[in-house]
């Protein structure tokens, strides 16, 4: 190289030395400069020397991007402590959620992801104000969330420099990659399930820690003036609690029921939620759970009472519709994640188990006892041994309070109504005449807290005074545990602002509606009636199928009747004159002993086996009950009756 210089120097440098040198080393390259100068007008000297200078500065930059890379990983590694996050855990929204409302806001972040789905994690808009959700305020559009997206962002808190990293998880990295080489998060925006990592500098997690509870804490503020509602959602195959909604808390007096059943209920979960009586459980060794049933007809108030139960006491709201379920180990698993205190809402228990168990129906007309296994109501797929397990097993969690839903108590399985798993039953009814007055001054009396926007529709025309008068009258028009609240609030409904008014139609209502539940009632009656017709005609076939082929011997021949039931008396023999005549030599349950107790030795096609004989039977041999004998049965059947 040296040597090459100092010719290169000697020679005067330039471009036609270099030229001549590499001539001089390349045959061949004094044709192409040709070329080159002389058809693209291009000096192919001082290309080679652009091209070589990109080149060296290529490779010079990706060497300190590299240095970079590893003084980066190098820092993180001695100089940083670091909190990784579940996409799955809402501890991860709540601290985007935190994010987004301390450090987007004020640091003006430019590359943000936003999304305007109903608000279905803990993430919530930061711009908004801190209790106006769209739940309680009608809003035509859904809001626009505006949240981190993937990458880096950096922060000072507490005198601490914080750096979250949201990554990318492999649905939307294998996105990134097949788009382009861009940062991520150009190419995919989050989903809303990556995992997150909250660095601090420094060698100690305590800053991270303390800052999660921070996170934590806003978020419960956040939530404060609502009911957290959680519902499951299957993704991927699997129940998980996905589903966040706030509802705003609805208060204790709006659910009207007996104030004394009310009362006692309040009082029994404040007292279960001392800590002396957890302590009290603990130490006698009792399992520190509590559980309720809330039945009554639909409409009476379940569902809006346990709402107002999480609210009064603070609670998160977990709902499971136990139909919707798959198996007993989803329930398992949804139990297993529950937050130590909580209320979870299992409603429609009566659904639960029924497939398991065999109800005994009532006799039809004839006195037979027919065998059921099907219920109207719909069959769940969680059993009952699920239902219980998650209840009171081993491995259920303490300290959370089940609220349990049905409209058919008297139907639940014992094993379920008992202390320990259902340790109150609390009936909600129709409405009566003081609980329909109240409903109807909360109905019309204007609200202190009204936002003007929402005015309109709650004002009314008259004065306390009046209205106090009004719900006076209106309640004694309305009869006594005839309707639900459900029922009468709807009536009302439909007479906003019209207090007045709705005193005046009240009668009218009242008749119209007694009428309508008349024939409805009576429809009910029909389709149940023609219910039961089915399904005796549906268990008719299944009882069949247990049925055995009786061979009755008369002389030299055998004939076949039919038992309705393995095991049914004397009288459950068809008359003869339905059986079908068989030579005793045909080897279908041949012929035995005449009547009597003992037991005997039949031949089955040559096969001997043993056969209990009823007492009063004449010469009787029974053949096994399988699908095979039904079949036989009906082929029988058919060519056996006129
Ligand atoms: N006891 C009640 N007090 C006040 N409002 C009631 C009461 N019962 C029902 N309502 C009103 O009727 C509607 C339905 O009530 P809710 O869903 O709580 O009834 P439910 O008994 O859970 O019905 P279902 O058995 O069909 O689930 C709600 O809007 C609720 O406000």
């Amino acid at each position: 190289m040296g040597e090459l210089l100092k010719r290169f120097r000697a020679e005067g440098g330039g471009s036609s030395s270099i030229r001549e040198l590499v001539e001089r080393r390349r045959l061949g390259f004094g044709f192409l400069q040709s070329f080159f100068s002389k058809w693209l007008k291009v000096d192919l000297t001082t290309l080679a020397v652009i091209l070589t200078l990109f080149g060296a500065i290529s490779s010079g930059t990706q060497q300190v991007r590299a240095i970079a890379l590893s003084v980066y990983r190098w820092i993180t590694r001695f100089f940083t402590a670091s909190v990784s996050i579940q996409g799955s855990d809402r501890l991860n929204r709540e601290v985007l959620n935190w994010i987004g409302a301390h450090v987007l806001l004020q640091q003006e972040t430019r590359i943000l992801t936003a999304r305007s789905e109903p608000i279905q994690n803990d993430a919530m808009h930061f711009g908004r104000g801190l209790v106006k959700r769209i739940d309680y305020f009608h809003e035509k559009r859904l809001p626009i969330q505006y949240l981190p997206t993937f990458g880096i962002t950096w922060f000072f808190h507490n005198r601490n420099v914080f750096l979250v990293r949201r990554i990318p998880d492999g649905r939307s990295s294998r996105e990134g990659a097949l788009a382009t080489e861009m940062p991520d998060q150009y190419v995919v925006p989050p989903a809303g399930n990556e995992p997150l990592v909250v660095m601090c500098l420094g060698r100690s997690v305590a800053p991270i820690k303390k800052f999660l509870d921070v996170c934590r804490d806003f978020a419960d503020k956040q939530r404060e003036s609502f009911t957290t509602v959680r519902a499951a959602r299957n993704q991927y195959h699997r129940e998980s609690w996905d589903t966040t909604i706030l509802r705003p808390i609805r208060p204790l007096e709006t659910v009207h029921m007996d104030m004394k059943v009310k009362d006692e209920l309040v009082s029994d979960i404040e007292n279960y939620l001392k800590h002396s009586t957890r302590r009290f459980y603990t130490s006698r060794g009792i399992p520190y759970r509590r559980g309720y049933l809330l039945h009554g007809p639909p409409g009476t108030g379940k569902t809006s009472l346990s709402l107002a139960l999480a609210g009064r006491f603070g609670l998160e709201l977990y709902i499971l519709h136990l139909p919707s379920l798959n198996a007993d180990g989803e329930l398992e698993r949804l139990f297993t994640v529950l937050p130590p205190q909580c209320i979870v809402l299992l409603e429609d228990i009566d659904a639960v188990g029924v497939k398991r168990r065999v109800v005994e129906a009532d006799k039809d007309e004839d006195g037979t006892k027919m065998f059921s296994n099907v219920r109207s109501g719909g069959v769940g797929r969680v059993s009952l041994s699920g239902l219980l397990n998650v209840l009171d097993g081993v491995t259920s969690q303490e300290g959370r309070i089940v609220l349990m839903t049905s409209n058919m108590a008297d139907k639940l399985d014992e094993a379920l109504v008992r202390p320990g798993r259902i340790d109150k039953m609390i009936f909600l009814g129709h409405i009566y005449q003081q609980a329909a007055e109240e409903m109807f001054l909360r109905m019309y009396a204007p609200d202190a807290n009204e936002e003007p926007n929402l005015a309109e529709t709650c004002t009314v025309e008259v004065g306390e005074e009046e209205l106090k008068k009004l719900a006076s009258e209106f309640s004694t028009k309305v009869p006594d545990d005839t309707f639900t609240p459900a029922q009468l609030q709807g009536y009302l409904l439909n007479h906003r602002n019209r207090p007045a008014r709705a005193v005046e139609d009240i009668i009218a209502w009242v008749q119209e509606e007694q009428v309508r539940m008349e024939q409805s009632k009576k429809h009910e009656a029909e389709m149940a009636a023609l219910e039961a017709k089915r399904n005796k005609g549906r268990l008719a076939q299944q009882n069949h199928k247990l049925a055995a082929i009786v061979a009755v011997e008369r002389g030299g021949s055998s004939e076949l009747g039919f038992i309705s039931q393995p095991g049914a008396g004397p009288g459950d023999f068809p008359p003869l004159h339905e059986s079908a005549s068989m030579p005793a030599s045909s080897g279908v349950g041949t012929a035995v002993t005449q009547g009597g107790d003992e037991t005997e030795e039949a031949q089955d096609g040559g096969n001997h086996r043993r056969t209990e004989n009823s007492p009063g039977l004449e010469k009787v041999g029974t053949d096994v009950e399988t699908d095979q004998a039904a079949s036989q049965d009906s082929a029988v059947d058919g060519e056996a009756r006129p």
